[in-house]
C-alpha cells in the first residue's frame, strides 16, 4: 500500500490527518522524519507536519548502498566529489538540528532495513517523507511503505521538492504537456500564494532520553569514499546555500543579460543544493516570482529556468521510459551512432577535454575539476559530443550523471535528449551548434578557455577559438605548438555537420522539413525560448 498522501501540503498540519483519526493535539506519540534531498530544516513539508501531528519527532537520514556503490565504483573517483558534498550537507543539517536540542540518526544501510529496524527499536508509529520522482526512488518508497505499514506505522509522503508536480499542470484536455512554454504559460496561471508560502518549522527540543544521540556519523573513509577535500569546490549545508542566494540575488535584475556567459558570474550556481534540497525551491520561486512582478527581466528569466526543471521532472514521471535509457521520441532510437576504435577514441579525448575545439575542452576540464559545467557549455559540449562526433547521446549523458555534483535525472537527461533533438520540445536534428562560433560569441575574449587551458593563454582572442587556424608567426609567440601543447581538432566540424545530417536522415520524415537542413542556420541554440539559448 502506497504512502498516504496529504491532500495538499499547505502550511495546516490536518491536511495530512490520518483518515478516521480522532483529533487529540498530536496523532501519534513517536514520528519519524526521513530525510533525502531536502538536507535542511527550515521551509519543510514533511517536517512542518510531523511536527504538528506527533508529540515527539525524531530525524533520519540513510547513506543507502544501494546509491551509494555505483558511485564508489565510478572509474576514476568521479562520484566521490558528491557524496563529499552531500555528505557535508547531512553533517550540517545535523548541526542545524542541533541548536534546537535535536539530533539527526544517521544510518549506514540500505534504507528499508534500516528504517524497519528504526520503527522497531525506537517505537515510531508514524514516517514522514517529501516525495522524491525517479523511478528507482519511487520503488524504494513503495517497499518502505509497504515493510512500515506491516510494522503498523503510518506512513506519509508530501510534497516538497516541486511547486507542482506530475498531474498539477496539463492541458485543457487533461493530458500532460510536451512543449515547455504552453507548459509555463499553465504553471504561472495555476501559482497562487499559498503555492509559495513556507512549510514553517518550529523545531521543540526532543527529550534528553532519546536515543538519537548515540547515533554516529560514518566517515566518508566508512562510506568507502575519499576524505572530503580541504577547500571543497562547493560549500555544503543551507548556510552555504543561502549565502550562495544572498550573492544571487543582487545580481537577480541583470541575469539575462549575464547567464550565458561562463567566465561572467551570471547564474546562481544553486544547483547542487536544490538537488539535495540545502534550499527550498518555494524561497527561490517566491524571491523571483516577487521581483518579476516588480518587472525585473531577469527574475523573469530565472523563474523560467526554475520551472524548467519542474518540466523535466513532470515529463519524467509521466515517462518514465526516458529512465530505462528510451529516447523521448522513438523514432531516434534508429540512428546508428558511431561505434569501434576511432569512436572510442574520439570519446576518450572528448572525457579528458582534448578535442582541440578550446571551448568544448575548457567545459569538460571544468567539469573534471570542479563537479559543475556552465549550462551554455554543458548544450556546446552535448552537442560537440552527438553531433560532431557522432556518438550516442547517453554515453555523454552518463559520464555527466558520474561527476556532476548537481547531478538531476530528469534535468541531465532532459538536457541530453534536448541537446540530441530525440527529447520533448528539443532542438531541431538540423541544428547543429557551431563550437567556434559558440566561443567567440560567449568567450568573446577567451577568458574562460585561459582559465582552464593556461597552455593557450597568451594566444590573442582572435584566435584563441580556433589555434588551427592561427598562422604560425602568432602560435610561435604565444609559445603554442599544436600537436605538442594543445591537440590539433579531432574533426572538421563543417564535414562532421554533414555526416549528422546523413545520420539523422532515419528521422527525417517525422522531425522536420528537409529544406530546412539546408537553410545556413545562425545557431543560437535558444532552448525552446529559455536558457539553452
Ligand atoms: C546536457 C545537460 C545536462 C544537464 N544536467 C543537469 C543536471 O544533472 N542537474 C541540473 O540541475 N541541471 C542540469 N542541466 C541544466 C542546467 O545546465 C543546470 O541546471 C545549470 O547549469 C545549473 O547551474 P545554476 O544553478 O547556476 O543555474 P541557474 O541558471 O541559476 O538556474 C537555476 C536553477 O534552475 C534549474 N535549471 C536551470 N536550467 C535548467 C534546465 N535547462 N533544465 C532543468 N533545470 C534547469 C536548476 O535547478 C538551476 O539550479 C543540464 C543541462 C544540459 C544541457
Amino acid at each position: 500500500m502506497p504512502a498516504r498522501r496529504a491532500p495538499d501540503d499547505s502550511r495546516t498540519a490536518s491536511a495530512a490527518q490520518p483518515a478516521g483519526c480522532s483529533q487529540p493535539s498530536h496523532p501519534f506519540r513517536r514520528g519519524l522524519v526521513w530525510f533525502r534531498r531536502d538536507l535542511r530544516c527550515v521551509d519543510h513539508a514533511a517536517l512542518h507536519h510531523a511536527l504538528a501531528q506527533c508529540e515527539t519527532v525524531l530525524c533520519v537520514f540513510v547513506f543507502d548502498p544501494d546509491l551509494l556503490e555505483p558511485l564508489a565504483r565510478a572509474p576514476d573517483r568521479a562520484g566521490h566529489r558528491r557524496v563529499a558534498f552531500l555528505h557535508g550537507c547531512v553533517a550540517a543539517l545535523d548541526a542545524a538540528l542541533a541548536v534546537s536540542g535535536n539530533r539527526l540518526i544517521v544510518q549506514h544501510g540500505r534504507a528499508v532495513e534500516s528504517l524497519a529496524s528504526l520503527v522497531e527499536t525506537l517505537g515510531i508509529d508514524a514516517l514522514f517523507y517529501n516525495r522524491d520522482y525517479e523511478p528507482a526512488a519511487i520503488a524504494r518508497d513503495e517497499a518502505v511503505t509497504a515493510r512500515l505499514q506491516a510494522l503498523s506505522c503510518v506512513c506519509f509522503d508530501f510534497k516538497d521538492q516541486v511547486i507542482f508536480e506530475r498531474g498539477e499542470v496539463l492541458t485543457a484536455q487533461g493530458q500532460p504537456f510536451s512543449v515547455f512554454t504552453p507548459y509555463k504559460n499553465a504553471w504561472l496561471r495555476r501559482l497562487t500564494p499559498a503555492d509559495l508560502a513556507p512549510r514553517d518549522v518550529v523545531l521543540r527540543a526532543a527529550p534528553a532520553a532519546e536515543p538519537t544521540a548515540a547515533a554516529t556519523m560514518p566517515t566518508l573513509a566508512q562510506l568507502g569514499f575519499d576524505a572530503a577535500p580541504e577547500t571543497p569546490p562547493l560549500a555544503p549545508g543551507s548556510a552555504a546555500a543561502e549565502a550562495l542566494l544572498d550573492d544571487f540575488l543582487a545580481r537577480l535584475d541583470d541575469y539575462h543579460v549575464r547567464r550565458d556567459f561562463p567566465a561572467v558570474r551570471g547564474p546562481s550556481y544553486l544547483s547542487a543544493h536544490l538537488r539535495f534540497g540545502t534550499v527550498s525551491i518555494r524561497t527561490l520561486a517566491a524571491c523571483a516570482h516577487q521581483r518579476m512582478l516588480a518587472g525585473s527581466r531577469g527574475a523573469e528569466t530565472w523563474l523560467s529556468e526554475l520551472i524548467w526543471r519542474e518540466f523535466y521532472m513532470m515529463i519524467l514521471a509521466h515517462h518514465p521510459r526516458v529512465a530505462a535509457g528510451e529516447s523521448f521520441k522513438p523514432e531516434y532510437d534508429r540512428i546508428r551512432w558511431a561505434e569501434g576504435t576511432a569512436a572510442e577514441e574520439a570519446f576518450a579525448a572528448w572525457c579528458a577535454g582534448r578535442t582541440g575545439y578550446p571551448l568544448v575542452d575548457a567545459a569538460m576540464l571544468q567539469l573534471n575539476t570542479t563537479g559543475y559545467m556552465h549550462n551554455r557549455l554543458r548544450m556546446v559540449t552535448a552537442s560537440f559530443l552527438c553531433k560532431d562526433l557522432g556518438i550516442d547521446w547517453r554515453r555523454g549523458e552518463a559520464y555527466f550523471a558520474a561527476r556532476l555534483t548537481d547531478h538531476d535525472f530528469a534535468a541531465n537527461n532532459g538536457g541530453w535528449q534536448w541537446a540530441s533533438s530525440s527529447g520533448c520540445d528539443a532542438q531541431p536534428y538540423f541544428r547543429i551548434f557551431n563550437p567556434v562560433t559558440q566561443s567567440t560569441r560567449f568567450d568573446p575574449q577567451g577568458k574562460f578557455i585561459r582559465r582552464y587551458l593556461p597552455q593557450l593563454a597568451k594566444l590573442p582572442d582572435r584566435d584563441i577559438h580556433a589555434p588551427w587556424a592561427a598562422s604560425a608567426t602568432v602560435l610561435a609567440e604565444a609559445g603554442v605548438k599544436l600537436g605538442k601543447d594543445y591537440p590539433y581538432p579531432l574533426v572538421d566540424h563543417a564535414e562532421a555537420r554533414q555526416q549528422t545530417l546523413e545520420r539523422y536522415q532515419v528521422v527525417k520524415a517525422t522531425s522536420g522539413p528537409p529544406q530546412e537542413a539546408k537553410r545556413p542556420v545562425r545557431n543560437s541554440g535558444k532552448h525552446a525560448g529559455s536558457s539553452q539559448g
